[in-house]
């Protein structure tokens, strides 16, 4: 009797296990992809890029992990899975007691093609529902908020949206919503006029019936690309080009308005990272988090220890002289030396850089192994989102404007060697480069 009771339990166990089993897909995309975002994505990949002391997608893979039920976590890109990327993987899979997993799309399949093409992967053991995440973004990811919504009232596909201004909403997915049931109306990507102040976070929960659509664009693909083949042609095979699926226009605006897409409105924080000033506005968003999320990571100050000023993330490894001066919005990672006298606002550093004394070095990233010399002075002009206005993002334009290099913060490569007495503002300065003068508003090349 004994025996059935507990095996009674265990089966009901595993069945609300089963039930509530969950799975999330970040989409980190590949080395095509973060064009504007070099010269950092030579070194690593974006999605690897440290924002805050951690990896950009560490911040998505911590926010899945916490949801109770999840079961996996899958990363799609078109990126080759090197060393960094499966180094990153272990540890994580360590650190999360979770399964993670890289699918590598052999040609980048779009945003939805991946999700179609890895649906067995995605759909093994029945998840309940998937979250997907663009890698590219920063975000407190109410995942837990979303998935009540989702439990609320099921629906393949929801959507985070959060506001942005009239001109600023361009640059994203626009949402028109139902104000009273949230459904979405209407869908456009990146419109030429204003739709929407509602904007796409590029954060989404699927139900499985979500991969049907996207099994229809599929196969719609196939056909308009056999009729597009030559005469003579042998149209039997695939056409290459069918697995290609733009989740935004294919899915997201064809099928809006008939009450499959729905819409769960946030207020945290989002941004999205795509350029190099994003991700130093980025990583002063999840330093500001950390008070609440990770206050270990924050440095305080210690008798004898450098003065800190705000939120300030070092590595444990970093050697910081005792009177430099730091933050706020500052983040040092591993084996970086910080001299004596040293001024550091507003800026990363990363692994291995070198600031010798009394250097002040403000809105700039300090790539991997650079050296500032004595008493120089590195600084980018920042470009924040307007203060003045709650719905501003941060604007990820390109460099230039009429041929003019516009004021950003000042980015160094890799190994770049900067003298001693010299002034870098405002420029960007390329992997390797040893400078023996200084620079203003320039990229060196
Ligand atoms: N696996 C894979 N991932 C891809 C591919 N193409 C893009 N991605 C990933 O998909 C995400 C979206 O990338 P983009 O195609 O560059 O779109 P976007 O300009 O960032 O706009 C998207 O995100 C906005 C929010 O940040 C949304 O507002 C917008 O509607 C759209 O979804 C990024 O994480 C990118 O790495 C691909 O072929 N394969």
């Amino acid at each position: 009797m004994r025996t059935s009771v507990t095996l009674l339990g265990f089966i009901l166990r595993i069945a609300v296990a089963v039930a509530t089993m969950l799975k999330a897909v970040i989409l980190i995309g590949g080395p095509q992809k973060g064009t504007r975002f070099r010269p950092l994505s030579f070194e690593v990949p974006k999605p690897l890029f440290p924002v805050a002391g951690v990896p950009m997608i560490q911040h998505h893979i911590e926010a899945c992990a916490q949801v109770p039920g999840m079961q996996e976590i899958l990363l799609i890109g078109f990126y080759q899975p090197d060393e960094p990327l499966t180094r990153f993987l272990e540890a994580a899979q360590q650190e999360f007691n979770l399964p993670i997993r890289y699918l590598q799309e052999f040609v980048p399949l779009g945003t939805g093609g991946g999700l179609y093409h890895f649906r067995d992967q995605i759909l093994a053991g029945g998840p309940e529902a998937f979250f997907v995440l663009n890698a590219d973004v920063c975000s407190d990811f109410p995942l837990s908020a979303m998935l009540d919504a989702y439990r609320h009232q099921p629906h393949p596909f929801l959507l985070l949206g959060t506001t942005a201004n009239r001109t600023q909403s361009l640059n994203y997915g626009c949402i028109v919503e139902n104000p009273q049931t949230h459904e979405v109306l209407h869908y456009v990507e990146k419109p030429s006029t204003f739709v929407s102040d509602v904007i796409n976070c590029g954060i989404y929960l699927f139900s499985p019936e979500a991969l049907k659509p996207l099994r229809d664009v599929f196969q719609r693909n196939q056909q308009d690309g056999q009729l597009c083949l030559p005469l003579g042609e042998d149209s039997s095979g695939l056409w290459p080009g069918a697995g290609t699926i733009r989740l935004e226009q294919d899915v997201f605006s064809a099928l809006a308005g008939q009450g499959q897409i729905y819409v769960h409105l946030t207020d945290g924080i989002w941004s999205q990272i795509k350029s190099a000033g994003s991700a130093l506005y980025a990583s002063r968003l999840y330093l500001g988090q950390y008070q609440l999320t990770h206050p270990e990571r924050l440095a305080k100050h210690a008798p004898g220890g450098p003065r800190i000023r705000g939120n300030v993330y070092i590595h444990p490894t970093a050697k910081v002289a005792p009177s430099a001066v730091l933050g706020p919005n500052v983040s040092i990672g591993e084996g970086v030396t910080v001299g004596e006298g040293v001024r550091l606002r507003e800026s990363i550093v990363l692994h291995g850089a070198m600031l010798q004394e009394h250097t002040c070095v403000l809105h700039t990233i300090v790539g991997w192994g650079s050296t500032v010399g004595r008493w120089a002075r590195v600084e980018g002009t920042p470009n924040d989102p307007n203060p003045n206005d709650p719905r501003a993002h941060m604007d990820s334009e390109s460099l230039f404007k009429d041929g003019k290099l516009l004021p950003a913060i000042t980015i160094l490569g890799c190994r770049v060697r900067i003298p001693a007495e010299v002034l870098i503002l405002n420029s960007i300065v390329l992997p390797h480069k040893e400078l023996s003068r200084s620079f203003t508003n320039q990229i060196i090349l």
